[in-house]
């Protein structure tokens, strides 16, 4: 495992941010650590980072502990926070190279490494403009490039997505999968679960600063829109399926819960059969942001 925590704990004052925080996430893997306003992400972000000590609970980086060989672990990770400072006169060019020069990267190698980080990221013609003249997503995307200048196993990004528009946040999904299929872990948190949905394998849920497992799917809702609403219902009727009509801007949808999305296929089959005709077919919610939804104290 890459990321290991045990029983992390943090107080500010009277606020418990953490409260026994335990992690094991593996390599090749994109994580979405998810959880209402002030349920402790940043904070255990920054933890994990190296920038801030926990009262108690240890945590390793590819095995070096955060706390007793900080310097080891630090050079495992790649780490973007929500509002990162950038020097507003360099160029972006320059930004890299420094940052190069900060990883130890040889010196006969950072123009190339920069190039391909800047290719990266979009900003090639940007390359010689102060960082000033940049877009706020442009800046995130530099700050992206920034991150993984050294080829980190372990990425850590604090809502990445924030500011960028819906190019730049799809670009950036599919930077961080690549990057996880290459071998690293990944963590990204954010408040734009429809977002992450896409974009990771697996959440991290944590409320109040305790890990919140995810509850047990008890299947999949799915929503269909037919012709006749009425002749939807009478068949539900006849086989004895449980549904609901719900309505959804102006039109009415029938809901059902199927036991998985291997079902689904088998209704769309059956409906035509009973010669129904479907208009819609699909999935009703987004999985995470329900159980998202479900968290006690929830207040976003
Ligand atoms: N430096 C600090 N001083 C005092 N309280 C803090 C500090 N940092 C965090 N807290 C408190 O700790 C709790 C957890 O904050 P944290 O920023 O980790 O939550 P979060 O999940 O990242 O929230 P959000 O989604 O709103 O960014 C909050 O109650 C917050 O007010």
């Amino acid at each position: 495992m890459s990321i290991k925590a045990q029983g992390l704990t943090r107080s500010f004052g009277e606020v418990r941010a953490l409260n026994g925080v335990n992690l094991d996430l593996a390599p090749g893997r994109v994580y979405g650590l998810v959880g209402p306003n002030g349920s402790g992400k940043t904070t255990l972000l920054l933890i994990l980072a190296g920038l801030l000590a926990p009262d108690s609970g240890s945590a390793q980086i590819n095995g070096y502990d955060i706390m007793t060989d900080s310097a080891n672990a630090r050079a495992q990770l790649g780490w973007m926070p929500d509002d990162f400072g950038m020097w507003d006169s360099l160029t972006c060019t320059e930004i890299l190279e420094t940052f190069a020069r900060f990883y130890h990267l040889p010196e006969a190698m950072i123009p190339q490494r920069v190039h391909e980080l800047l290719e990266m990221a979009g900003l090639l013609e940007k390359a010689t403009m102060p960082v000033s003249s940049l877009s706020r997503g442009q800046k995130q995307r530099l700050g992206f490039a920034r991150v993984i200048i050294q080829n980190p196993a372990v990425l850590l990004l604090d809502e990445p997505t924030n500011g960028m528009d819906p190019r730049s946040r799809m670009r950036l999904r599919d930077q961080l999968r690549a990057y996880a299929r290459a071998g690293a872990t990944v963590v990204v948190s954010s408040h734009v679960l429809s977002e992450l949905e896409g974009m990771i394998d697996e959440p991290v849920m944590i409320n109040q600063g305790r890990n919140v497992a995810l509850p047990q799917s008890t299947g999949v809702r799915w929503m269909v829109r037919a012709s006749n609403p009425q002749q939807l219902a009478q068949w539900a009727q006849s086989i004895g399926l449980a549904f609901e009509f719900q309505m959804h801007n102006g039109r009415e949808y029938f809901l059902c819960t199927l036991r998985s999305e291997e079902d689904a296929p088998r209704l769309l089959q059956d409906l035509t059969q009973a010669g129904i005709s479907v208009l819609e077919f699909q999935a009703a919610t987004n999985q995470l942001e329900a159980a998202f939804l479900n968290l006690e104290g929830s207040d976003d």
